[in-house]
């Protein structure tokens, strides 16, 4: 039977979030666009806390935790508290969609907190992709320089990448945000930018913003310091601030590029159960005596490979035949199994099968440790090789006009020598949303928007200043720019 019921290819949307249910990664919850994230799925959110955390200590960032907060301003996506029981609140509180205007008031130097935000979005919400509440980090600096600021936007940028490709095996192009597409309360936007496959768009993965001193003004919350440079120490300088997060979106990501028809494929480096062994060929008619043997040298491999740091699991469960456990552990993704029936047995062997690409390969148990985690290692690697070759395939040198919308509308993300100018930008994404021809009945498709302006521009041909055109506008390009639907 197709475990997840429908293809990926067919129904991208039901796929995904049965992927979820047998995975037992995720449950329904009475709050619309809210889910419950069960062990299997936070999981894989702790070891990514686990990892960057201790990145981000070695930056000289320190955990805090700040409370709700009352924020002026008003918009749509702010929840409020209004009522404590029966009684109104003297002054509502905004649940917390970010915590800039908390945190930017005594900023000792580089704060970061762990938390959920809540987010009243309108667009149909996504598990992990677009929720109404989800968890994050969201790290929160203050420096005496630009340049300074401007490093760490990079080295947080780098962590984030790192995430993705290190521990997701999922590739990101490191970016710049278009000043369309940057946080408006700050200076400049850099990304980490994701893409599926499945439907062509792309995602934002993470953010890193320098706020500039927009935050540290006498208007906004004033925040100087005495200036170094300044001996006779008269001088104050507003202090230059970045902000940025990660959230569990990573999650979603990392399930929509490696799942398949059988449902979840978990990366090894995040996968809370790397090996699980099942013994095989047990019958009926089995005796007593073997069967014991047979459970006994798939525990015995089990302590074996945990005792060297392979998150390792047999699979005793006796009322469970071998392809019913085949199949469940294909559903959540576990990246080996290590299968052992009498004739494995015999040869000291055990028969290794990758859930990434199912396939198989008897191995001896002699120093099953050394080849089970290289075997982990490799199937980390392939998965994000294969993610990577599918990424870059995607990405169309568009020169023309003309060749934008078939090129989006094969699912691929347009790469143009692009102007920057807002407004060819805001052209573009009207032109290129399908259905723009008034006898286009088809259903109207979202436009492009710009997605990022890769760091790495050695990937296209060179522009030449004042000779290579934008091709939306005509003026002269300036940089390679992303541009593709998006979540
Ligand atoms: O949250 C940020 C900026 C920044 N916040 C801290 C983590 C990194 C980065 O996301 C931008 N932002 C997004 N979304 C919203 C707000 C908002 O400031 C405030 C109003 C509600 C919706
Ligand atoms: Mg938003």
């Amino acid at each position: 039977q197709i475990a997840i019921g429908v293809k990926k290819e067919v129904d991208f949307p039901t796929w995904y979030t049965n992927v979820l249910l047998k995975a037992d990664m995720l449950d329904y919850y009475n709050v619309s666009g809210c889910y419950i994230l069960k062990p299997w799925s936070y999981s894989i959110w702790e070891e990514i806390q686990k990892w960057f955390d201790s990145e981000i200590k070695e930056l000289g960032v320190q955990n805090s935790y700040f409370p709700y907060d009352h924020i002026e301003g008003f918009s749509p996506e702010v929840a409020w508290v209004t009522k404590a029981g029966n009684s109104d609140l003297e002054e509502p509180i905004a649940i917390r969609p970010t915590s800039e205007t908390a945190i930017h008031r005594d900023l000792p130097l580089k704060l970061n907190q762990w938390n959920s935000v809540v987010r009243w979005e309108f667009k149909n919400p996504q598990p992990f992709i677009r929720t109404r509440e989800f968890l994050w980090q969201e790290g929160h600096t203050a420096h005496l320089t630009k340049e300074e600021a401007d490093i760490e936007v990079r080295q947080i940028l780098d962590l984030y990448r790192r995430v993705y490709e290190d521990l997701l095996a999922v590739p990101v192009i490191p970016g710049v945000k278009s000043e369309k597409e940057k946080f408006a309360g700050g200076l400049y936007t850099t990304t980490v930018e994701g893409f599926i496959p499945t439907t062509g768009r792309g995602i934002q993965a993470a953010t890193s913003h320098c706020l500039g001193q927009n935050f540290s003004r006498p208007e906004m919350f004033n925040i100087v310091v005495e200036d170094p440079t300044d001996p006779t120490n008269q001088r104050k300088t507003y202090v230059w601030q970045n902000s940025w997060g990660l959230s569990t979106r990573t999650i979603g990501v990392m399930v929509m590029i490696h799942g398949d028809n059988q449902g979840l494929v978990l990366p090894p480096r995040v996968a809370s159960i790397q090996a699980v062994v099942v013994p095989c060929g047990i019958t009926v008619n089995t005796s007593a005596e073997t069967r014991t043997k047979i459970e006994g040298a798939c525990d015995e491999l089990a302590k074996t490979l945990k005792k060297s740091g392979i998150k390792a699991k047999a699979d005793l469960r006796d009322d469970k035949t071998p392809g019913f456990k085949f199949n469940d552990w294909e559903q959540k993704g576990v990246p080996l199994r290590l299968e052992i029936g009498p004739n494995d047995l015999a040869k000291q062997q055990t028969l290794t099968v990758r859930r990434d690409n199912g396939v198989k390969n008897p191995v001896p148990l002699e120093n099953i440790a050394l080849t089970v985690s290289q075997l982990l290692e490799s199937i980390q690697s392939d998965m994000f090789k294969r993610a990577q070759e599918t990424y870059s395939s995607r990405l169309k040198e568009v020169t023309k006009w003309d060749d934008v919308v078939p090129t989006l509308d094969a699912k691929n993300v347009v790469v143009m020598p692009w102007c920057e100018i807002e407004a060819c930008e805001d052209d573009i994404k009207e032109r290129s949303a399908k259905g723009s021809e008034p006898t286009d009945e088809r259903a109207p498709s979202a436009g492009a928007k710009s997605l990022a302006i890769p760091f790495d521009q050695s990937r296209w041909t060179p522009i030449e200043p004042g000779k290579t055109k934008c091709p939306a506008c005509g003026k002269d390009a300036k940089r390679w720019t992303m541009f593709g639907r998006s979540y």
